[in-house]
């Protein structure tokens, strides 16, 4: 397994900066499929993400791009292919007319290195911000509430949030949620970070303070797949960009190549109505 996840990464990854090419990738998709009834939404992605790859997934709505993260962090499961984080297979996967399913406590422990950042913040209503960040390290990783506290104040700081530890989530902006949501899940110690546009349930002006965050966690190393609009971040932070379109990966590549002088058709169209 390790040949095939070494073969991939160096065939897939090229346009990388050899500095992010430590290994076998993190994440590695393999002909990903997935349906729901008759309608199939991700039609054979083959993607390799190397640790500390800042990925950003651009595409039209619809075009399977939350469903690929939901597939990563197994809150769908595949129906054809294979999908790989740290070397390990993940969950459920099928291979011919074989369904093979790990068990609920190995799902759980997959799960727990994957952070994920949702459009809607999901903050529990009845915590406190610090609270909120505390509640998952303390239940399920064990760690002691004093532990957990120090951790959570260490990171409201680093989401410049450290005066709303005690701010209930109705207290706080959409934006301030989201920096709490994205110190929730770092909380948790993830090995990748998967963002399923994150700013865009935010008023316009909130937009920068979460991009900044990411910014700055990207600085950090921390291997992040971000499915954005935010066609500057995806060129700023990105070390590649993906455009999907109806349930392929239609162009991958570093940021300029796709953003600024793409080869596809598609993704010259989806760009120019997107900047328009
Ligand atoms: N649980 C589900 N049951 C049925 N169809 C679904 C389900 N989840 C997603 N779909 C459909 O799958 C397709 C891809 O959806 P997905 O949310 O992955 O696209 P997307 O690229 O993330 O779009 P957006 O940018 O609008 O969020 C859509 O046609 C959607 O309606």
């Amino acid at each position: 397994m390790t040949d095939i996840l070494t073969q991939t990464a160096l065939s897939e990854v090229r346009t990388v900066d050899p500095d992010h090419l430590a290994g076998a990738p993190l994440v590695l998709a393999q002909k990903v499929e997935k349906q729901f009834g008759t309608l199939k939404v991700l039609k054979g992605i083959d993607l390799a993400i190397p640790k500390g790859e800042v990925l950003c997934i651009i595409g039209p709505s619809g075009s399977g791009k939350s469903t690929f993260l939901r597939c990563i962090n197994q809150l769908e499961r595949i129906d054809g292919g294979a999908l790989w984080v740290s070397g390990e297979r993940v969950g459920y996967h099928r291979e011919g007319n074989k369904l093979y399913e790990l068990d609920d406590a190995a799902i759980a422990r997959q799960r727990r290195s994957i952070g994920m950042v949702f459009q809607r913040f999901n903050l529990f209503p009845h915590l406190t911000a610090l609270q909120n960040i505390i509640e998952g390290p303390v239940q399920v990783l064990g760690e002691s509430a004093r532990e957990a506290t120090a951790r959570a104040l260490a990171l409201l700081e680093r989401v410049g949030l450290a005066d709303k530890r005690d701010a209930y989530p109705s207290q706080l902006s959409g934006g301030q949620q989201q920096r709490i949501a994205i110190a929730r899940s770092l909380a948790m110690r993830p090995e990748l970070l998967l963002f399923d546009e994150p700013t865009s349930a935010l008023d316009p002006e909130l937009v920068s303070e979460v991009l900044k965050v990411m910014r700055d966690l990207a600085e950090t190393g921390m291997t992040m797949i971000c499915v954005t609009h935010e066609l500057g971040f995806a060129r700023d932070v990105g070390h590649r960009v993906a455009f999907m379109d109806q349930g392929q990966i239609v162009e991958l590549g570093d940021p300029r190549s796709v953003l600024v002088d793409p080869k596809e058709t598609r993704t010259k169209a989806f760009i120019n109505a997107v900047r328009h």
